[in-house]
């Protein structure tokens, strides 16, 4: 069976932890994504754990924000543990974006355009003209041009970006929450099937997860759910 288009993101205290996660939930899922806190702490060893016998695709959310010289130093670095996929603020620049792009070229680089947990008002308060799906629009256009094949947004802007960008780029949705379950710091969400339906190429999920008693079942039902959607 194919395995669905889901990064589970193993935001874990511990190694162990997270490639325990990671072996229950890849038989279900395409990908699976390091974020800052496992990076942090266990640096590039990291990758090899959680890639384990499997060789799923890994995905390195260390979201750079910097400039151009140093995102491109930091992309060059981490492009030798061969992620698929690896995320730059898009508020870091076009030229910082290029910086990425050029410096890491087997890997998709993914411009993070306005977190999920930001809502109207935190735009306005960080000087971001909105709306969010507006907002979300410019810094994806923007990030294309620079060279990024791959973009995060939030559900509810997956058709205005897909509109925007066009067929050919990757549209990864963190901010998935299955029917029901909390939506905890996450602000801007949908359900994994609207997400899908809308255009989203990867859905990113975590806690509805990994905070499961089974995780392993937990992506199994979401997996099951997105194949029924699509048959
Ligand atoms: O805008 C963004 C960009 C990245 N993330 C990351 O996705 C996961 C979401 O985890 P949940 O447990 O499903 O909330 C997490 O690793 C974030 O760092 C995001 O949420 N929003």
């Amino acid at each position: 069976m194919t395995p669905a288009p889901i990064a589970v993101a193993l935001d874990a205290p511990d190694l162990e932890t997270a490639a325990r996660w990671a072996a229950l939930v890849t038989p279900h899922v395409s990908t699976v994504k390091v974020g800052l806190e496992l990076y942090l702490r266990y640096g590039p060893d990291v990758i090899a754990s959680v890639r384990g016998a499997s060789g799923v695709q890994v995905f390195l959310d260390l979201k750079l924000h910097d400039i151009p010289n140093t995102v491109a130093g930091a992309a060059r670095a981490v492009s030798r543990l061969r992620p698929a996929i690896l995320t730059v603020h898009a508020a870091g620049g076009p030229a910082m974006i290029r910086a990425a792009v050029e410096s890491a070229p087997h890997t998709q680089i993914a411009a993070v355009t306005i977190l999920t947990s930001l809502t109207e008002g935190d735009l306005s308060r960080i000087g971001l003209a909105g709306p969010a799906d507006e907002a979300v629009r410019r810094l994806a256009a923007l990030s294309v041009e620079a060279g990024a094949t791959a973009l995060v947004c939030s559900p509810n802007e997956v058709s205005v970006v897909r509109a925007e960008v066009g067929p050919g780029i990757t549209l990864i949705t963190p901010g998935v929450r299955p029917t029901g379950a909390a939506t905890q710091d996450q602000v801007r969400v949908a359900t994994p099937e609207q997400a899908l339906a809308d255009g989203a190429d990867l859905l990113v999920i975590g806690r509805p997860i990994t905070g499961s008693p089974d995780p392993g079942a937990a992506a199994a039902a979401i997996a099951a759910s997105l194949r029924r959607q699509v048959s």
